[in-house]
């Protein structure tokens, strides 16, 4: 390993990781200083700075990417592997936390506790008709994802709420697959059941929109979103659309196409929408086993032997 190597760390993460990767190198950042990373670090640890083709190319001392989670869809990992750098996540740490939020975010678009309150606190009630939610087990819940968290959220719905769950992943193994979930032969058959949808699939090419104004018309009139995956897996604007004009009831969104929203962004004046700032991940107990098993990784990557280059 390089004499203390440099490890620039782009963002904020827990106190304790930060503490482990300094006990092995120079930790650089979070701030302004650790964005210089292409021109002094062997290795960077992100959580959603991007990592482009231009920054490897400049990036001549780079030994290891870490990445802050589950998805690299903001790293160019093509670009990554052809210059021979490994790129780690720490898939799974934060897999309960994110299925936490996803749950509440359901729960608060299925009884309404934030407008409730801001009625009350206004002085009045909501009209009768607005006062019936659901419970989580009166509607057929879809997953499209069933991943760490996906498989995290099913558990939830079916063990802790006795709900009907519908779910649609072609890779995952059927040993893998949890036992009182139906396992869906396509995307269109989750959709056209869902009366709740939760996404926690990767943001890829083939995922890109997979939500557009097609799947919005397939699903039930009257039907939820959940996303909690990536703004990218949904077309906001067939979403919004679908919310105004009533086909869709209410939709949750932890993750946008552009992060933070435009106050301005349609889906703020649709309808019944809730948005929360990427905020998954972001538990105390999350936060720390995310940052100590990336900070592990990526230091038994920086210890491997170097191959001597010509
Ligand atoms: N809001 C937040 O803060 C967070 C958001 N995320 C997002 O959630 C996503 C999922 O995370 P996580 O569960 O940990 O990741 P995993 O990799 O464990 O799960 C993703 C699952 O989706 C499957 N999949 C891939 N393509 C498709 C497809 N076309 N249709 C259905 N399933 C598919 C994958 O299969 P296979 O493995 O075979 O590719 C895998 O089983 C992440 O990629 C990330 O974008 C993650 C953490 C925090
Ligand atoms: O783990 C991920 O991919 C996240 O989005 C957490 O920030």
């Amino acid at each position: 390993m390089v004499d203390r190597p440099t490890i620039c760390v782009t963002e904020h993460i827990h106190p304790d990781a930060m503490a482990r990767l300094a006990e092995i190198g120079n930790v650089i950042g979070p701030g302004p200083e650790a964005d210089d990373w292409p021109a002094r670090a062997e290795a960077v640890i992100v959580r959603s700075a991007p990592v482009s083709q231009e920054q490897l190319q400049r990036a001549v001392r780079l030994r290891v990417i870490g990445k802050h989670g589950a998805g690299t869809d903001t790293i160019d990992v093509q670009a990554a592997n052809a210059a021979g750098i490994p790129v780690l996540t720490a898939a799974g740490t934060n897999a309960e936390s994110v299925a936490d939020l996803a749950i509440c975010l359901a729960l608060n678009l299925l009884r309404a506790p934030d407008l409730h309150d801001a009625a009350l606190r206004g002085g009045r009630m909501l009209a009768p008709r607005q006062r019936i939610g659901f419970e989580l087990s009166e509607l057929q819940a879809g997953i499209l994802g069933m991943g760490a968290i996906g498989r995290a959220v099913a558990q939830r719905l079916v063990h802790g709420f006795g709900a009907q769950v519908l779910a649609y992943d072609p890779m995952l193994p059927a040993s893998d697959w949890p036992e009182r979930v139906e396992r869906a032969e396509t995307v269109d058959d989750v959709l056209s059941r869902s009366g709740i949808l939760f996404l926690h699939l990767p943001l890829l090419p083939e995922t890109t929109h997979v939500l557009n104004e097609r799947a919005f018309a397939l699903m039930p009139r009257g039907s939820f979103v959940v996303n909690c995956a990536r703004g990218g897996i949904v077309d906001e604007v067939a979403l919004a659309e679908a919310i105004a004009d009533g086909h869709i009831a209410g939709a949750a969104s932890d993750v946008f196409e552009a992060e933070p929203p435009d106050p301005q962004h349609a889906l703020f004046s649709a309808g019944r929408f809730i948005g929360t700032p990427h905020i998954g991940g972001s538990t105390e107990a999350g936060l720390k086993r995310t940052g100590m098993l990336i900070a592990e990784r990526v230091i038994s990557e920086l210890k491997k032997p170097r191959e001597i280059e010509d």
